[in-house]
């Protein structure tokens, strides 16, 4: 829970990081546009003052970048330091059209594209505080030209100017936030879908649950058993065989009669993990009907699928149960038979049948195997 808790976090953190060096692209068209207002004389300052915007962009970046690299966003509310890069940057930029001349007018969209970056991150209210924030560094920017006289344009033109900025922003941060609203809404429809496709994985579970699993002792039942033994069949090497084991419980009918159909099967599913514990994980258990079992076990020779019944019906055969009164212990029959490579598997059950007939047969509590020369 924890390892996916933490794989989560990375992955946040890595699309963090990509998104913070998409900026960086941004950051590195405004310093290709700055030097060419340098070189091409519309930049409004010396080469210091130019060189300025590069080095403040350059340093406040590296400041980030190592907050991300460290993991200390991660500390903050907001780990994206969304509002924190937007702010810097509209700082940035109001700085930089304080010496952009002539080139102001078109320069001042900078201030949108800023905001973009914050379109699927920024709620209205934040969208609208940086809008804000925009429209005040540029408004002090032109009311203290205007107050020094250093304004080298119409005070009008400024005004114009910023009242397109202002409008810009107002329809942007709308846009902004229908997409937000847009992917919020789609979000919540993966997560409804998402929820759907658990429920439905869960339901499927229990449907497979239900048409492979005998209910009463939560053994495979016998359609189950039968398209598994089919599809071990399939695995085996040709010089490899398997042994089946059919198993029934002797003279059950008495319990049921004298203790009650609930002894019954308590008795049933006291076999049942009995069974479960006494064999291996890849042997195979199976319910095959009322009071018969089916067993197979992989890889084996007739030796030791007998040692691995008797061991199974001699434990059985001292068991207790709660329902029975003291002394009343059950027993049961089994017929052995292999299953080779290349066998019928119902010829091979109705052979380990035959040799539970005979276990019946002499005397019950016993299992035999089945001879070819038994009919
Ligand atoms: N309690 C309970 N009894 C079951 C269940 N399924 C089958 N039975 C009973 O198992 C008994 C099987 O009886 P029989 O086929 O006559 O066999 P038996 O009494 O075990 O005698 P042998 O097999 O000859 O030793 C019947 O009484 C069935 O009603 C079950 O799910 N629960």
């Amino acid at each position: 829970m924890v390892d996916l808790q933490d794989a989560q976090n990375a992955k946040f953190q890595t699309l963090r990081l990509q998104r913070f060096y998409l900026a960086q692209l941004n950051y590195l068209i405004t310093y290709v546009v700055i030097c060419v207002a340098w070189v091409s004389g519309q930049y409004q300052g010396s080469v210091w003052l130019m060189l300025s915007h590069i080095g403040l962009g350059v340093s406040t970046q590296l400041v980030f970048l190592a907050l991300f690299r460290s993991n200390w966003n991660l500390r903050l509310q907001d780990p994206s330091m969304t509002n924190a890069q937007i702010a810097v940057a509209i700082l940035l930029i109001t700085y930089l059209l304080a010496f952009a001349g002539p080139l102001r007018g078109s320069l001042i969209m900078i201030y949108a594209n800023i905001m973009v970056f914050g379109i699927f991150q920024l709620s209205r209210r934040d969208f609208l505080i940086h809008s804000g924030l925009a429209l005040a560094c540029f408004g002090a920017l032109i009311t203290i030209e205007h107050y020094y006289q250093t304004d080298t344009r119409q005070f009008t033109l400024n005004l114009v100017e910023w009242f397109i900025l202002a409008c810009f922003l107002v329809g942007l941060s709308m846009t902004a936030s229908y997409i937000r609203e847009l992917r919020e809404r789609l979000q919540q429809r993966h997560n409804t879908l998402q929820a759907h496709q658990e429920t439905l994985r869960g339901m499927m579970g229990q449907l497979q649950n239900l048409a492979t699993t005998d209910p009463l002792t939560g053994l495979a039942n016998r359609r189950h058993f039968l398209q598994e033994a089919r599809r071990r069949m399939t695995l085996m090497r040709p010089t490899q065989q398997m042994g089946i084991a059919l198993i029934d419980l002797d003279h059950f009918k008495r319990i049921n009669d004298l203790y009650g159909h609930a002894a019954g099967d308590q008795v049933l599913q006291g076999f049942a993990e009995l069974a479960r514990t006494t064999l291996r994980d890849d042997d195979l258990i199976a319910r095959f009907g009322g009071e018969e079992f089916v067993l197979l076990l992989g890889n084996t020779s007739i030796e030791t699928l007998h040692q691995c019944v008797e061991r199974l019906r001699q434990r059985f055969a001292e068991k207790t149960f709660d329902v029975l009164p003291e002394g009343v212990y059950c027993t049961f029959s089994a017929g052995l038979s292999l299953l080779q490579p290349e066998d019928d598997l119902e010829v091979c059950l109705n052979d380990a049948d035959q040799a539970l007939y005979l276990a019946k047969n002499s005397g019950r509590n016993r299992s035999e195997w089945h001879d070819p020369s038994y009919a």
